[in-house]
C-alpha cells in the first residue's frame, strides 16, 4: 500500500450501509473512570478472569459478543477488539506511513527518567516521525537476507553447543531433559548476541539450576542474568499493561520490578555491546555484523546503537525461546509429523553429509520444516495480539471506525477458531502445503510477526534460527513426551508461554 492509496479514505466505500460506532456490541454499562473494567473485575471474583489466562478469556468474549466488540478501559478509552482476518487486512492496509502502536507507557516513563542511559524510549515505543526515522536507520542492519545467511555457520556452531548442552542436561538413565525451556532460553540468547555482536556470550558455559539461581545471584553468569531479567520484565509488562495504572501515582511492586529488570539488562548488555564496539570498530572481517552495519549508519550515536542492540536482545530472547519450546513439544507429541520431518532432513542431507551443518541451500529444499514452524505459530503463537491506533476512518465488520481509535487484533485467538481454520486444535503442517487446503486460509489469518511497515524487525532472523536449530535437533534426536497424553497449557505473561515446564525424552538417532 503506498502513500497515495493511504490518502484514499476507506470509509468512502459503501458508506450508506455502515453501522455507527456506538452500536458495536460489548460489555455494558460503561462506568465513569473504569469504563467496562468492572466486567473483568466481576469475572475475577468468580475465578474466570486471570491475567495469566487472558488468551482464554478473550476467546470467551468472542463467543459472547462475536468477531468485533468494544470495551472501554481506564478513563473510558474505547478499545475495539477484532478477530476476523478480513478486518486485520483493513487495519494493516490502512495504517499509513507511520503505523501507530500504543507505547508501553511504563517503559517510556522509566527510560525518560534515565536520559544518561537511554537516548530515547526505543524503537518499539516510539511513534510518528521519530519512529520512522529510527526504523529506516535500523531496518537494513538486521533485515537483510545476506546478513542472516552469512550468520548461518555461526548458528550451526551454536547448535553444536546446544546439542552438547542437552546431552549434559539429560538424565543418563532415562534420556529425559526436564524443562527444555531452560535450554531454549540459552539457545536464543546466544543466537541473538552472535548475530548482533559477533561474540559468544557463553550461555551454555554453566549449567546452573533454577534453585541455585534463586538462592544466590552471585553464581549466575551474565547470560543467566539476562535470561532471568527478561523473564521478570515480561512478568511486569503483563501486570503494568493490563491492570489499572497505579504506577502513575506511586511506585508499585510491578513498577519496581520493571526498574530492576531494565537496569540489570542494561548493565549486562551494555558491557557486552561496549566490548564488541571496542573490539570490532576497526576490525576487517569477511562479513559485516549487525553492529558494524549500525556503525556505518550515518547519524546513529553510540548510545542509540547500544539501545537498539539491547532492544534486539530483549525482543529476541523470550519470543524465540518459547517458540522453540512449543515447536519441540508439538514434534514430540506428533510422532507422524516428526518422522516425516526427519525423512525430509535426511533426504536433503543424503548427498551432502560431510558434517551435520545445515545451510541456506539445504533449508531451501525443506518445505515440510517450514510448514512445521508455520503450524507451530498458528497453534501456539507467542504474541497473542497486536494493537494499533487508526490513522484514518475505516470500516470493520460493517461498523464505522473513526480515526484515533484503539484497535486490538486478537491474532492468536483467530488461529484457534474453527471459523478460520479447519480442525484448529490439530497440529497439521500439511494445511500449509496442500494448495486446496491453503487457499481456504485467509492470507491475514496468521500474522505472527505483524504486517507492514511496523512488522517485527527480527522476523527473518527468527525464522532462519527456528528452521536451522529445529532441523539440527531432529537430525540428532528423536523427541518424545514422557506422558504422551500430556497437554500443553499456556500462560499469558504479555507474550504467551508454556504454563509448565516441558520435559522431553531425547533418544540419540
Ligand atoms: C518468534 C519470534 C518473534 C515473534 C513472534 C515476534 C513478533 C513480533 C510482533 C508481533 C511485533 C509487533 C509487530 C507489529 O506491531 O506489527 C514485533 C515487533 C518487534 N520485534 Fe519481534 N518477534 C520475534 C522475534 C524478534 C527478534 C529475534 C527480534 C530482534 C531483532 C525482534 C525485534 C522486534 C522489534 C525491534 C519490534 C518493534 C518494531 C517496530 O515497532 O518498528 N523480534 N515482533
Amino acid at each position: 500500500m503506498n502513500e497515495k492509496d493511504d490518502d484514499h479514505n476507506q470509509l468512502n466505500n459503501g458508506k450508506q450501509s455502515l453501522k455507527p460506532f456506538s452500536s458495536i456490541p460489548g460489555p455494558w454499562p460503561s462506568l465513569p473512570l473504569i469504563g467496562t473494567g468492572w466486567y473483568n473485575f466481576y469475572y475475577s471474583l468468580v475465578g474466570r478472569y486471570d491475567l495469566n489466562k487472558l488468551h482464554e478469556f478473550n476467546i470467551e468474549k468472542y463467543h459472547k459478543y462475536g468477531p468485533i466488540f468494544c470495551e472501554e478501559y481506564q478513563w473510558r478509552q474505547p478499545v475495539v477488539n477484532i478477530f476476523d482476518p478480513v478486518d486485520y487486512e483493513t487495519v494493516f492496509k490502512y495504517q499509513g506511513r507511520c503505523p501507530i502502536r500504543p507505547s508501553n507507557e511504563f517503559v517510556s516513563y522509566f527510560r525518560r527518567s534515565r536520559p544518561d542511559r537511554y537516548p530515547s524510549v526505543g524503537l518499539t515505543n516510539l511513534n510518528g516521525d521519530e519512529w520512522y526515522d529510527q526504523r529506516k536507520k535500523l531496518e537494513p542492519s538486521i533485515m537483510k537476507l545476506s546478513t542472516i545467511n552469512e550468520n548461518m555457520l555461526n548458528q550451526n556452531e551454536i547448535c553444536n553447543d546446544f546439542i552438547e548442552y542437552l546431552r549434559q542436561c539429560m538424565n543418563p538413565d532415562t534420556n529425559i531433559v526436564d524443562n527444555i525451556q531452560e535450554a531454549t532460553y540459552r539457545l536464543s540468547l546466544e543466537s541473538i548476541c552472535m548475530l548482533c555482536l559477533d561474540t559468544r556470550i557463553g550461555a551454555f558455559d554453566s549449567k546452573t539450576n533454577t534453585q541455585q539461581q534463586q538462592s544466590s545471584s552471585e553464581t549466575s553468569t551474565d547470560a543467566e542474568i539476562l535470561i532471568e531479567s527478561t523473564k521478570l520484565l515480561f512478568d511486569t509488562f503483563n501486570e503494568l499493561y493490563y491492570s489499572y495504572p497505579w504506577w502513575k501515582f506511586m511506585k508499585t511492586n510491578a513498577y519496581n520490578n520493571l526498574e530492576k529488570a531494565e537496569s540489570m539488562i542494561y548493565d549486562v548488555a551494555s558491557k557486552h555491546v561496549q566490548n564488541a564496539i571496542d573490539n570490532q570498530i576497526n576490525e576487517i572481517s569477511d562479513h559485516e555484523t549487525v553492529l558494524q552495519k549500525l556503525f556505518k549508519t550515518e547519524q546513529l550515536t553510540n548510545d542509540e546503537i547500544k539501545m537498539a542492540i539491547i532492544d534486539f536482545i530483549i525482543g529476541g530472547i523470550f519470543t524465540v525461546s518459547n517458540t522453540f519450546a512449543f515447536l519441540f513439544y508439538h514434534l514430540a507429541a506428533n510422532q507422524r509429523v516428526q518422522d516425516k520431518l526427519y525423512d525430509e532432513i535426511r533426504s536433503v542431507k543424503i548427498d551432502d553429509d560431510d558434517n551435520d551443518d545445515i545451510l541456506p541451500k539445504h533449508l531451501a529444499k525443506m518445505p515440510y520444516l517450514k510448514a512445521c514452524v508455520q503450524e507451530c505459530f498458528r497453534l501456539t503463537c507467542p504474541v497473542p495480539g497486536i494493537m494499533r491506533i487508526t490513522t484514518q476512518p475505516i470500516q470493520l465488520s460493517g461498523y464505522e471506525i473513526p480515526a484515533n481509535t484503539m484497535i486490538f487484533a486478537h491474532l492468536m485467538a483467530t488461529c484457534r477458531l474453527s471459523e478460520y481454520f479447519k480442525n484448529p486444535d490439530q497440529f497439521f503442517p500439511e494445511r500449509w502445503l496442500d494448495p486446496l487446503e491453503k487457499q481456504k486460509i485467509h492470507p491475514f489469518a496468521l500474522l505472527p510477526f505483524g504486517y507492514g511497515g511496523r512488522m517485527c524487525l527480527g522476523k527473518r532472523f527468527s525464522e532462519s534460527e527456528l528452521y536451522l536449530s529445529c532441523a539440527r535437533l531432529i537430525q540428532s534426536f528423536r523427541l518424545q513426551l514422557i506422558d504422551p497424553k500430556q497437554q500443553l497449557e499456556l500462560k499469558h505473561v504479555f507474550v504467551v508461554i508454556p504454563a509448565n515446564p516441558i520435559s522431553i525424552k531425547l533418544t540419540p538417532r
